[in-house]
């Protein structure tokens, strides 16, 4: 079964519009996991924009369910990631200005000075992902650098299948899955997935977690989070 790890930012972004702390990403986590979600993402970015150091800082204390921390492994970050220890870090490639996260590593380019952070993390008991594209020769690159998972970037399928043209997108997410558990890489999802296009992308087998943010935060506003994190609960444990 395909575990849900729901990323809180934009719970985060909505509370930073005001200082007295409402919503609160605390009570967030808590909803989500009293409604099954089996992790909780967040993504600390350079200009705080949504989740703090304090944010994680607080998960941390009370997560009974994964923990996954996403980055660009710079020194602020890779601070917060040995002080926390979380189940999981999804290395990032994102600039500090990055409007959102939007392409996986090149690791011809950034896999020598990123192996030795892997196995930093790896030695701190810390699951590795890197967020990748579909790229084949790039999947194998990151196994050769000690990475345990990838992350699929799945914007580009989202956007093929909001415009109708999914399925040769489609088959470079079931290549680029199946090239990495054949060379032993766990395989985990995210970016812009959502109701509509979840069930699809969890027809390809073996995907152990997807972290669902965006979409997931806007649905509760409509449906209220605890609907919202069962609606998506739903899809996976249906696959
Ligand atoms: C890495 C990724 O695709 C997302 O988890 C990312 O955290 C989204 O960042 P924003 O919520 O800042 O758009
Ligand atoms: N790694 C993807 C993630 O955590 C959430 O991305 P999104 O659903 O906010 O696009």
């Amino acid at each position: 079964m395909t575990n849900l790890s729901v990323n809180l930012n934009k719970v985060a972004l909505l509370r930073n519009a005001r200082n007295f702390g409402k919503p609160s990403v605390i009570e967030a986590a808590l909803t989500c996991i009293k409604a099954g979600a089996q992790g909780i993402t967040v993504h600390p970015r350079p200009d705080q924009r949504h989740i703090k150091p304090e944010d994680v800082d607080a998960l941390a204390q009370i997560l009974t369910v994964e923990f996954n921390i996403e980055g660009n492994p710079s020194p602020q970050f890779l601070e917060i990631v040995r002080k926390i220890k979380p189940t999981q870090c999804t290395l990032v490639p994102d600039a500090p200005d990055a409007f959102t996260s939007d392409h996986g590593w090149d690791l011809a380019t950034d896999g020598s000075w990123l192996r030795p952070i892997i196995g930093e993390l790896k030695d701190l008991g810390v699951r590795v992902s890197l967020f990748m594209d579909t790229d084949l020769t790039q999947i194998e690159r990151a196994k050769e650098i000690g990475s345990d998972r990838i992350e699929l970037y799945t914007e580009p399928y989202a956007t093929a299948f909001r415009n109708g043209n999914v399925e040769s997108v489609f088959q470079d997410y079931q290549k680029a899955a199946h090239k990495a558990q054949e060379i032993g890489l766990g395989v985990n999802a995210g970016h812009d997935l959502n109701l509509q296009n979840l069930e699809k992308f969890c027809t390809i087998s073996g995907i152990l977690e997807v972290s669902i943010g965006h979409a997931l935060i806007a649905d509760a506003l409509e449906v209220g989070l605890f609907n919202a994190v069962q609606d998506y609960l739903k899809i996976l444990s249906f696959k």
